[in-house]
């Protein structure tokens, strides 16, 4: 390694934690530092990151705690040895959907911070509301339906947009907030993304959107490349089209556009060095599809507190149960992505559950329910198929409230029944919980995959798996048996986060690439396939593949019914 070459900074502020990352421009990590919100943070009374409003069913976040995490992140960088003064370009990624609500001061603030004092306590003022609603935050269901209507129906809205209304989406997020906080929303001069919101602390000026974060807020028109007005005009309400258009400000349609240089706060505070560029911040599953040079029939599948499905793709199919966005960095690619709200913290239920709810956060036991259980808990083929939906919280695919389902299918009948008959639990809830995640990402993804050889089943040719449960080789073989992938099932094994890896390999790329270079291009051209990735897990198993394959119809009756169930 190069002990004094450039070095390029990536961050990712996802729901429980703000990571950062540093790379060489061989792409090899030097240095990193997390910043956990419940652990760590000192003055907020926060619950996985968030503040839940069960009876509104509002979930959001603190800003100024994302001010507070990335002081001390930097800090701790410092701490670790980083020199700054070597970092030649920061990119980042957010959450998605959140967004920011700027006060009339905040450009003043954000262009005269002193390097001497936090910007926790500088930034106090530059917010019209203290508050970023959450991607989990599910209040919007009548904003929503008015989305859905308003260009004619959910598939129209999907086609312009890349996705139906979603209760998470900023656009009716935004509609919601100006009903319900009339003086704020007046008071408000700039809206920023989680994204755009992290890049303008580090430019000191409020950021643009970035071309592939806006997707998420139901507000883009993909195609056109401009806002949707008839969208925004129905956000705005009688406050105006124009006001509207004013608070959202510009979108960054180049994805390595440098924004501009670091602000002086950073050079004074950590010895930044004046030249550091910031590259525009996307949203955290943009971002982790940079982590490697992905190709067309790879998929990634993100264990975060969402569970997420990606691909990248140049085929542009929008419909109401999937989202595409821009690609962040090729014009002309997109991306396309599953989401589910019940990932990460509904598998730490049933963790705990396992565990009789000891204080003790082992996966071990949950691990070794899933590796013993045989799919689906059919001991013989004749024996009925246990599927389940598991969701602590309202889910988005399908939308339906939170709550827990359990059924047996009987494979040779076809018949489907509630019934916990059979049933081992929790024990059972272990494997059947993965199992159910995973069905519904092969129920819904199965159209984009073609056979990849004479005699194979159309299935993913590589599945990377990425975000903290990543970590989980029981549930690795499960992804392997549900979702297949000719080659195998495979980690990353460069740094302990993909998505701020793929911002930091962001800014290298921003920085470094020679004119017309792409992305996957010049990433390509120095990636360490060997160094960078391991194999996890087998994929494509004949037989198991299949008995999988008769679980999804299963499981596409399971969802049929409890959403007949709930209308009711
Ligand atoms: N060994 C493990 N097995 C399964 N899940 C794990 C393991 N370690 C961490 N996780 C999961 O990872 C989640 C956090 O993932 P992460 O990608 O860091 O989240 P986010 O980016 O949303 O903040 C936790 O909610 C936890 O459920
Ligand atoms: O809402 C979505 C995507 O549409 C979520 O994927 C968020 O982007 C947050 O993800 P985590 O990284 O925190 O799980």
């Amino acid at each position: 390694m190069d002990a004094l070459g450039p070095i390029y900074l990536g961050f990712d502020l996802s729901t429980q934690q703000l990571k950062a990352l540093a790379v060489t421009a061989e792409l090899h990590v030097v240095c990193e530092s997390k910043f956990d919100f419940d652990a760590d943070s000192v003055g907020f009374t926060i619950k996985n990151g968030v503040i839940t409003n069960e009876e509104e069913h509002e979930v959001y976040a603190p800003v100024a705690l994302w001010l507070q995490a990335l002081d001390t992140v930097l800090q701790s960088l410092k701490d670790k040895g980083l020199d700054f003064g070597r970092v030649k370009g920061i990119s980042g990624a957010g959450q998605q959907h959140g967004s920011v609500y700027w006060s009339d001061a905040a450009e003043r603030l954000l262009r005269c911070l002193d390097g001497s004092r936090p910007l926790a306590e500088q930034l106090d003022q530059a917010f019209s509301y203290p508050f970023s609603p959450n991607w989990q935050d599910a209040s919007t269901q009548a904003e929503c339906e008015t989305f859905n209507h308003h260009l004619g129906s959910e598939d129209d809205l999907a086609l312009n947009t890349g996705s139906k209304a979603h209760h998470r989406f900023t656009g009716p997020q935004i509609l919601r907030f100006r009903r319900s906080h009339p003086v704020e929303y007046q008071s408000t001069s700039r809206i920023s993304l989680v994204s755009s919101f992290l890049a303008s602390v580090f430019l000191g000026r409020i950021a643009p959107f970035d071309i592939s974060d806006v997707c998420g807020m139901n507000l883009w028109d993909i195609k056109a490349g401009t806002w949707n007005e008839k969208l925004v005009a129905l956000a705005a309400g009688s406050s105006g089209l124009t006001e509207l258009k004013r608070k959202l400000g510009p979108v960054s349609e180049d994805g390595s556009g440098l924004l501009g240089n670091v602000a002086s706060y950073f050079i004074r505070r950590y010895h930044f060095s004046p030249f550091c560029v910031v590259a525009p911040f996307t949203g955290d599953n943009p971002a982790t599809i940079l982590a490697l040079p992905l190709r067309s029939m790879d998929a990634m599948v993100s264990l975060g507190t969402s569970t997420t499905f990606l691909m990248s793709t140049s085929h542009y199919k929008p419909e109401p149960a999937v989202h595409f966005f821009n690609h962040p960095t090729t014009p002309g690619l997109y991306m396309f992505m599953l989401c589910y709200k019940n990932g990460g913290l509904a598998r730490e239920r049933i963790r705990d559950a396992v565990n009789q709810n000891s204080s003790a956060k082992s996966w071990a036991n949950f691990d070794r329910m899933c590796f013993s259980s045989p799919p689906l808990g059919q001991c013989r083929s004749t024996d009925a198929m246990k599927i389940g939906l598991y969701f602590p919280r309202p889910e988005i695919v399908p939308n339906v409230r939170a709550g827990e389902w359990h059924f047996n299918y009987d494979p040779s009948s076809g018949s489907l029944t509630q019934t916990e008959v059979g049933w081992v639990r929790p024990n059972d809830d272990a494997r059947a919980i993965v199992e159910s995640q995973l069905l519904s990402l092969r129920l819904r993804s199965r159209d984009l995959f073609e056979s990849p050889g004479e005699g194979l089943p159309p299935q993913p040719r590589r599945i990377y798996l990425v975000g903290g449960g990543s970590q989980n080789i029981a549930i690795a073989k499960v992804v392997g048996e549900v979702l297949g992938g000719t080659d195998g099932v495979y980690k990353l094994d460069a740094g302990g986060n993909a998505c701020a890896l793929g911002a930091a390999y962001k800014a290298v790329w921003a920085v470094e690439r020679e004119e017309g270079q792409t992305f996957e291009e010049l990433i390509g051209s120095r990636w360490d396939q060997d160094r960078f990735v391991r194999r996890i897990a087998d994929g494509y198993q004949k037989g198991i593949f299949e008995q999988y394959g008769v679980a999804v119809e299963a499981f596409a009756k399971m969802e049929e019914e409890v959403l007949r169930q709930e209308d009711q």
